[in-house]
């Protein structure tokens, strides 16, 4: 039986007479890696900030590992770890003693608290930096170590918001496969992303928020295959794209598609029928919703 480890129903929160959540269900599974993305301001941060009880939401009903995020807020905080909120990096001190510290706060000998470190600076390539205060740090090595503080006792559900942002591609990709030990191991990993790639090479499932409420939710598929059809991308000679025509999967759409665009085609241009991509469904589906809303 699949468990809900998250689950929202019907949940509003307004901040004055702006309502940034409008009703918002949401389920996900145990051991699961879900992506909630959507445009700025779209809500993302509240809704993570409620989830994880920092903040307060004004109706509906959210639980969190079971637990109600309103009458039983210490049991969700045990369930939960959270990046850059209750990780607070000290300045002062190294990264190394950092990390042992968060240990010790958390319940770790001091002999585990230290072999923890040590795992957790090589698995975010920080070792080589792990005597120097953090003061001295540059923004992409803060943000390695606020990431590593947050995974110094695994919980059994993990809240990542905007994980990857000023990373680096290679830290980017080591912190994708940190993400999926975890989950592998029956960690249940929540995160917001602005990389549409993101969502789609790590999640498995994503939901998409746009005017308050989710829009469309589902794994990276079924999300492209609601937009339906392919992509043709029309490129000149250097193989820079000059025009995208989404279209159906019918040869007969995508003909009609390329006939339309063999007019204002310039010499020595060529199509490329692709599947649409994340930021396809992306635009597509958070487009249609703002338009709805301007109504
Ligand atoms: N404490 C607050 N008081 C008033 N307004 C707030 C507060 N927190 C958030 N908001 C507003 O709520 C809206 C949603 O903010 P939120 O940070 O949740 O969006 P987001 O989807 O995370 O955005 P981004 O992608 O830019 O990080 C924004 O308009 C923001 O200004």
């Amino acid at each position: 039986m699949v468990t809900a480890m998250i689950e929202v129903k019907g949940l509003r929160k307004a901040f004055g007479d702006h309502v940034v959540l409008d009703g918002i269900d949401l389920s996900v599974p145990s051991g699961a890696i879900f992506a909630l993305i959507g445009p700025n301001g779209a809500g993302k941060t509240t809704l993570i900030h409620i989830l994880s009880t920092l903040v307060a939401p004004d109706s509906g009903s959210v639980r969190v590992a079971g637990h109600d995020v309103i009458t039983d807020k210490e049991g969700v905080k045990q369930s939960i770890s959270l990046t850059g909120q209750f990780a607070a990096v000290d300045e002062v001190l190294t990264a190394e003693e950092n990390l042992r510290m968060m240990g010790r706060l958390c319940g770790l000998t001091a002999a585990e608290a230290r072999r923890r470190a040590i795992e957790l600076l090589a698995s975010f390539d920080l070792t080589a930096a792990a005597h120097k205060r953090v003061k001295t740090y540059s923004g992409g090595m803060r943000r390695r170590l606020d990431l590593a503080l947050s995974l110094v006792v695994t919980r059994p559900i993990l809240f990542l918001d905007e994980p990857t942002t000023g990373l680096d591609t290679q830290s980017r990709r080591a912190l994708w496969n940190d993400i999926r030990q975890l989950a592998a191991k029956g960690v249940t990993v929540f995160l917001t992303t602005q990389y549409l790639e993101e969502a789609d090479q790590l999640a498995d499932a994503i939901a998409v928020i746009a005017g308050g409420r989710v829009v469309a939710q589902g794994t990276a598929d079924e999300l492209k295959s609601r937009v339906g059809g392919d992509v043709v991308e029309l490129r000149d000679e250097n193989d820079e794209i000059i025009r995208e025509v989404p279209t159906g999967s019918s040869i007969r759409e995508v003909k009609m598609t390329i006939d339309e665009l063999v007019r204002a085609a310039p010499e020595g241009s060529r199509v490329n029928i692709r599947r649409p991509s994340m930021e396809d469904v992306f635009v597509a589906l958070t487009t249609k919703e703002l338009e709805e809303s301007a109504i």
